[in-house]
């Protein structure tokens, strides 16, 4: 569904009086205003996260304009946390030596009025891995980014049985009902990626049509995009919702132009990143594809 589409149908939902009204959104305008923003600020985004994304979770924000820091000592969270404009803490290769640094930057973050979002990576591979992300959940983020099966855990609060390590075995929109409840229980505004990715503020549902299906061949793009999430609402943090919703499909447009350069997972890797950093405002403007879908 194109812009002006997108634009019709939620005038069109406003006008049957399906629900308060909602905002009538330019996403392709919006998406290139938060982008170029994050090249001219250059947000600096704590990241606290995994030993398998920190490469690429580094190198996609600083091809977006930000800039990234890992730093996750305990020692630290008090002199560096209140001098992020946002910062990313992520649970994939959690450890106990990891989550009190991991709580102390969530509430150094809160203490300042800073962003922070949250990346419950596989939350059902463990009793540990839930209630840390659960004790996460109460120091709240502004976002969580999950991928369908992470956010119905999270939001269930019990570990699913059919759950598959870090990678999903559900689809988005098996998610939905999730991610309303979580963001609704939390105050987070919640994104299930997938072929859609789906973002909430527990009432609005904006779907998130870019990217292409070998971005699930690459370790760590979920991890980047929460990053990516980090960079947008560091510029906005009063529209949450949007800036997730323009930072996943800019990275999943960054794929589709990087795509039609690659040979597999690892080029599209490559590509992507360069496309990410060339990312012009008539490409951007008119390719960006995001719409409310409830
Ligand atoms: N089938 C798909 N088509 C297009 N984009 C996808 C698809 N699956 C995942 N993505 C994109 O790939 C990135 C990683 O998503 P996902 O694989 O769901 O997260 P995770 O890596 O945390 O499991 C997101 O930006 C998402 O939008
Ligand atoms: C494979 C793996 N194991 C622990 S973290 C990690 C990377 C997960 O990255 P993503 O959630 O973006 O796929
Ligand atoms: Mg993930």
């Amino acid at each position: 569904m194109d812009e002006a589409a997108a634009m019709t149908e939620a005038a069109k939902r406003c006008g049957e009086g399906r629900g308060p009204p909602k905002a009538v959104v330019r996403w392709g305008r919006r998406a290139w205003e938060l982008l170029e923003a994050v090249r001219r600020r250059a947000p600096l985004v704590q990241c606290i996260t995994n030993f398998v994304s920190m490469d690429l979770v580094a190198n996609a924000l600083l091809a977006a304009g930000a800039s990234p820091a890992m730093i996750h000592s305990l020692s630290e969270i008090d002199d560096f946390t209140p001098r992020a404009d946002a910062i990313l803490i992520n649970v994939g290769t959690l450890s106990d030596g990891w989550l009190p640094s991991m709580r102390a930057a969530a509430a150094a973050a809160a203490r300042a009025g800073r962003p922070w979002v949250l990346d419950p990576v596989a939350v059902s591979a463990s009793d540990f891995r839930l209630e840390a992300c659960l004790s996460l959940v109460g120091l709240r983020p502004a976002v969580i980014r999950g991928n369908p099966s992470e956010i119905l855990g999270l939001s269930s609060a019990c570990r699913i049985r059919d759950s598959k390590g870090v990678d999903s075995s559900h689809e988005p929109m098996d998610a939905v009902g999730a991610a309303k409840s979580l963001a609704q229980a939390s105050g987070a505004i919640v994104a299930v990626s997938g072929a859609v990715d789906v973002i909430t503020d527990g009432r609005q549902v904006v779907g998130a049509h870019n990217g292409v299906a070998m971005m699930q061949r690459i370790t760590a793009t979920g991890c980047a995009v929460t990053a990516l999430i980090a960079a947008f609402v560091a510029i906005d943090p009063p529209n949450a919702l949007e800036a997730t919703a323009c930072a996943l499909s800019i990275f999943g447009l960054a794929a589709e132009l990087g795509m039609a350069m690659a040979k597999g997972p690892a080029s599209l890797r490559m590509h992507m990143i360069d496309s990410l950093h060339g990312l012009d405002e008539h490409t951007v403007a008119s390719r960006v594809n995001i719409s409310f879908i409830a």
